[in-house]
């Protein structure tokens, strides 16, 4: 694969083992300039080490990495000022400081950064300003370590987990805060378990288990690829369905799975979905707790790997 100078991050055939055990098995992966790539996978899959090798803090064994056009590892001491990182536990290490000390702190380093209180605001936390970072809440610890992320005003961000930890409501405004990142062009990596958050945010998804990448592409094309939509309904046990299958679209199948209860598969879409419901009607069938149901991003990684994303 060829360098692409222009990319925010570019991974080549990156290898990072521990011992016997590979962590980061021959990942390649790009971020173009201004989109947000979620890395989905469960515990132990190599989010962190790929992200903290990225962000310059581990070193691979073999492959390149280069983050805005310079080296990972080589460059780190150049790359500091211009990328954001939240780390897994990023606060960790200042808890004595309040809030707006740490956040101060971090600005005082930034050539141009955002107003320490104003920033402390838009993560809502400035109820709890003067508060000592090690008496906040996980959720709020989070969202401090967000904005210490961003203060430097960054090109690129690396979150880790990034809503792990937080209430709905703080999660909510967390997604919109990223969103705004990528409104404002800046590039975003971020780490996830949860697949609503990678759907939600991310240009594109690189699902990631045991090391390697074992899918990648747009939320939609992930559930799309491969599989068909499906949809559920009741009605009278033995319908015709050989006169179903005749008034549906070429392609498109339809099974009694128990008596009453049917499952038509294709590819499904408003006019599917009208057709069906149209036979019905000229049957004098009524179709019940009819649903369509979308393959998520969990099936799609259950095909692929045979396990759970939480296993
Ligand atoms: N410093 C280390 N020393 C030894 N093994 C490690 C080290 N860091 C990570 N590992 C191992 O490498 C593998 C990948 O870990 P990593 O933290 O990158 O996964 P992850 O996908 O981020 O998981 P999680 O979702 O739990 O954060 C795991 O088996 C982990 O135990």
């Amino acid at each position: 694969m060829s360098a692409d100078s222009s990319a925010a991050v570019e991974v080549v055939d990156l290898v990072k083992a521990y011992g016997a055990r590979r962590a980061v098995d021959g990942l390649s992966l790009t971020v173009p300039q201004g989109a947000v790539l979620a890395l989905l996978g469960p515990n132990g899959a190599g989010k962190t080490t790929t992200i903290e090798i990225c962000e310059g803090f581990r070193r691979p064994d073999s492959g390149s990495v280069r983050v805005l056009g310079l080296d990972a590892v080589r460059d780190a001491a150049r790359l500091r000022p211009r990328v954001g990182v939240m780390l897994q536990d990023g606060v960790g290490g200042y808890t004595g400081a309040s809030a707006i000390e740490l956040l101060r702190l971090f600005a005082a380093y930034a050539a141009h950064p955002h107003r320490p209180e104003a920033l402390l605001d838009a993560v809502g936390l400035t109820e709890v300003a003067g508060t000592q970072v090690k008496r906040l809440s996980g959720g709020q610890q989070q969202r401090l370590s967000l904005a210490m992320a961003l203060v430097a005003r960054p090109e690129l961000v690396f979150l880790d987990e990034p809503t792990t930890g937080m209430d709905p409501q703080a999660r909510r405004a967390t997604w919109d805060f990223i969103r705004k990142l990528r409104t404002d062009g800046v590039s975003v990596v971020l780490t996830t378990h949860f697949l609503d958050e990678a759907e939600q945010l991310a240009d594109t998804v690189v699902v990631m288990d045991a090391g390697r990448i074992v899918a990648s592409g747009t939320p939609a094309e992930l559930t799309k690829a491969g599989a068909e939509g499906q949809i559920r309904f009741h009605a009278a046990p033995g319908l015709r369905l050989v006169s179903l299958i005749a008034a549906l679209p070429a392609g498109t199948h339809a099974v009694e799975e128990t008596p009453g209860h049917y499952l038509v598969t294709g590819d499904v879409d408003p006019q599917l979905l009208a057709t069906l419901t149209a036979w019905c009607a000229g049957q004098g069938v009524l179709a019940e707790n009819l649903s369509v149901e979308r393959r998520s991003l969990e099936d799609v990684f259950l095909e692929l790997t045979g396990h759970g994303l939480r296993t």
